[in-house]
């Protein structure tokens, strides 16, 4: 492959695209300097020839892998000091290289820091004293201790007032007394615990002068700091009094409890997690679009015309149904992603002055918005992969690994149904709040609106499919709520009747958060739109009409349920997908160079920006130790003597 040659294909892709995709860059940045920035920053840790990836690690051992991650984890680590010596590390660097797409570039195996900083860290900024932070702030950001997060048990994971876990305090030696009783009280899953970590925040059911106050959290020493031994005993281990982080609720030295503000307060971490889970959902959506779209403005496959040559495969309509859908999906969470960020911060200084009016609202909406983004950017990463036949496959395409990453997500943080249902919770209250005639808050104010007007006709707009999914959303917490009231009247315990109606629940959650996201989406173009040029405004219009269409489609049995639509709207919707499906194609290439996401955390041969696919698959495979020598031994060992034995 001669350096620098662009594939052809891609090269008349971008020319005819409608706008400058490096505008769209400048948007999604935050504007020309933040781009520079951004690229600096890519290019400080992916040029360093310490950090490049040689061999890819999918051939290294586990042990191999942990020990390739650490070293390239301390590599980083010493780089972002460096950026903060030059005053460049804001949160965002960190954010950027420890938790977001380049940091999962440079670190493919996983970052064993990763938890330190996403977790450990904002624990003791969100739940510790000022004199907590103060004590323990600046020695894990300099890296002097590295935390977990330790609150999922072998037998807890979700419910966390279940957590077997105890710390006790003991007034004699002001000491708290931890102890894992059971095995399935063992602390699991913390990113860090087995081998890197050498200190953690441990959630555990605190009790003091014989009562249980439920859950705290509290620090707790792993491994010595010179030895990094793991430190004398896993039951019975004692901490000082100040090793419980008490900005919420409180033990005095004596042993009474002070009681939290509110016991969520402790819950806190949980919810940062998730507001960032939206925006990372996103963003390796974007990578995973990114590939699929360029690989398919190269790759030539079948016929559409007999008499004439095999199209891109790009130019199949069922291709950019496919794929299109995931270009407007990423920007749909992209933009409720940076609303909920906004609230999270709103509602968490309001926090700060002790007002805990908005922490429901915040709750329920990361809860919806975390497990929808998380759902459908594993989907989308899905259908992405299947999108690129078998090289999408290929572990060096990136899409299988990309998808791992993200379907995890749909667990941790909070199982998806788990989550869903928290904000159904709200949505019966807010419904009953709304027969009451009592005031709502902002994102259920729709359930007033849509009990007072039939629906409107159809009208080819993305306000009409808005309130046409308010209309899904309200008319499912409606059912949900009439059917488990029904139950109860019929004699059925509370407990029960919720269980019972947990399907309709969870449904009604999800729609109310796909109405949310849409109408955020369409709220956020229309802002955008007026301060960006025409072209690129027609086509992140067209984007987010794509998003509300194609949402609506996938929900053509509660439209019909739930709305006086008719069967010739449908047939309008479905026209509408397709003309956008057509406007959206010459610019496709365009938007995902827009993405500007550079080759080494695309990191596949499917997606790299010259589109050169073969030639990089070809030189990828041989990298593979199996293609190091004609004939492997195995031949000689198993094989040929099998042969042998037959003749
Ligand atoms: C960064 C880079 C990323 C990218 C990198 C990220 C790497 C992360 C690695 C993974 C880390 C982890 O998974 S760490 C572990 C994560 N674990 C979890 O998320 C556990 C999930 N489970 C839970 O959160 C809880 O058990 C939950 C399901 C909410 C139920 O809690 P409870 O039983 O205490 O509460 P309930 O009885 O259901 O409800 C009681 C009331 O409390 C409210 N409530 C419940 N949770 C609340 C909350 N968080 N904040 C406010 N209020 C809350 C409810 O709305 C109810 O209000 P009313 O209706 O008004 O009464
Ligand atoms: C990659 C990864 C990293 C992780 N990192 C950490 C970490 O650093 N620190 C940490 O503390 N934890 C971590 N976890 C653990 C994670 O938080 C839990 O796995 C998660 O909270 C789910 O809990 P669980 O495993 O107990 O699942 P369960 O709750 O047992 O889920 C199993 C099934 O039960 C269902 N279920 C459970 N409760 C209900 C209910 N009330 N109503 C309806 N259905 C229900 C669920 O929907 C699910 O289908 C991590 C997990 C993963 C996968």
């Amino acid at each position: 492959m001669p350096a620098n040659t662009m594939n052809e294909d891609l090269k008349r892709e971008r020319q005819r695209c409608s706008f400058d995709p490096k505008e769209l860059t400048y948007l999604l940045d935050g504007g020309e300097e933040k781009t520079e920035e951004r690229r600096q920053r890519e290019k400080f840790f992916l040029d360093d020839p310490e950090l490049s990836e040689t061999a890819p690690s999918d051939y290294l051992s586990h042990k191999e892998k942990y020990e390739h991650a650490v070293k390239k984890a301390c590599i980083v680590f010493k780089k972002v000091q460096q950026l903060q010596a030059q005053g460049k590390a804001g949160m965002q660097n960190f954010r950027e290289v420890l938790g977001g797409q380049l940091g999962s570039a440079i670190l493919r195996d996983g970052n064993p820091l990763g938890l330190h900083y996403v977790m450990f860290i904002p624990t003791i900024m969100g739940q510790g004293t000022i004199e907590q932070q103060a004590e323990w702030i600046s020695k894990a950001w300099n890296l002097e201790i590295i935390g977990t997060y330790a609150q999922t048990e072998l037998g807890h994971g979700t419910f966390i007032r279940g957590l077997e876990t105890t710390a006790t305090y003991d007034p004699a030696t002001e000491e708290f007394v931890l102890n894992s009783p059971t095995l399935t009280s063992y602390k699991w899953w913390p990113g860090g615990l087995g081998h890197t970590a050498n200190y953690a925040v441990v959630v555990a059911q605190l009790y003091s002068q014989g009562i249980c106050h439920g859950i705290h959290p509290f620090i707790v020493q792993l491994r010595d700091e010179e030895t990094h031994l793991p430190m004398p005993g896993f039951e019975n281990v004692r901490i000082p009094w100040n090793y419980m982080l008490m900005k919420n609720g409180k033990v005095l030295k004596d042993g009474s409890y002070v009681k939290s503000p509110s016991s969520k307060l402790t819950y806190g971490t949980m919810i940062f997690v998730r507001v960032v889970i939206v925006q990372d959902a996103a963003n390796y959506l974007r990578k995973a679009v990114t590939i699929a779209t360029r690989y398919s403005a190269v790759r030539h496959q079948s016929h559409i015309k007999e008499s004439a040559p095999e199209p891109q495969i790009l130019d199949f309509v069922t291709q950019q149904h496919k794929l299109f859908p995931q270009l407007a999906t990423y920007f749909a969470l992209h933009y409720s992603g940076a609303w909920l960020w906004d609230m999270y911060n709103n509602v968490t200084s309001e926090l700060e002055s002790g007002e805990l009016d908005r922490l429901p609202e915040l709750h329920a909406l990361a809860c919806c918005l975390k497990a929808v983004s998380a759902a459908d950017a594993a989907q989308g990463i899905e259908t992405c992969r299947l999108a690129c036949g078998g090289h999408g496959y290929m572990s060096c395409s990136s899409l299988p690994i990309t998808y791992g990453l993200v379907t995890a997500m749909v667990t941790y943080e909070g199982e998806n149904t788990v989550l869903l249902l928290q904000t159904a919770r709200y949505l019966m209250k807010a419904w009953q709040n709304c027969l009451d005639g009592q005031p709502l808050t902002p994102s259920v104010q729709y359930l007033n609106s849509v009990r007072r007007s039939f629906g409107g006709v159809y009208h080819k707009s993305v306000p009409w499919i808005i309130a046409s999914m308010q209309r899904i959303a309200a008319g499912k917490i409606e059912t949900a709520h009439r059917h488990m009231n029904d139950k109860i009247k019929r004699g059925v315990n509370s407990e029960d009747a919720w269980n019972e109606t947990s399907i309709e629940l969870v449904a009604a959650s999800e729609a109310h958060c796909k109405a949310f996201i849409v109408e955020t989406y369409y709220n956020s173009v229309q802002q955008i739109v007026p301060s960006v040029s025409q072209q690129l405004g027609k086509a992140l219009t067209e984007l987010c009409e794509l998003y509300a269409v194609n949402t609506l489609l996938k929900n053509i049995g509660d439209l019909l349920r739930y709305s006086n639509v008719t069967t010739g709207d449908l047939e309008n919707l479905q026209r509408w997908l397709e003309e956008l499906l057509a406007a959206i194609r010459p610019n496709a290439v365009g938007i995902v160079d827009g993405f500007d996401i550079n080759d080494a955390i695309i990191a596949s041969p499917l997606g790299a920006y010259d589109g050169n696919v073969y030639e990089r698959l070809f030189a990828e495979v041989s990298k593979s130790p199996l293609n190091a020598k004609p004939v492997n031994e195995s031949f000689h060992k198993y094989l040929k003597p099998l042969l042998k034995s037959k003749m």
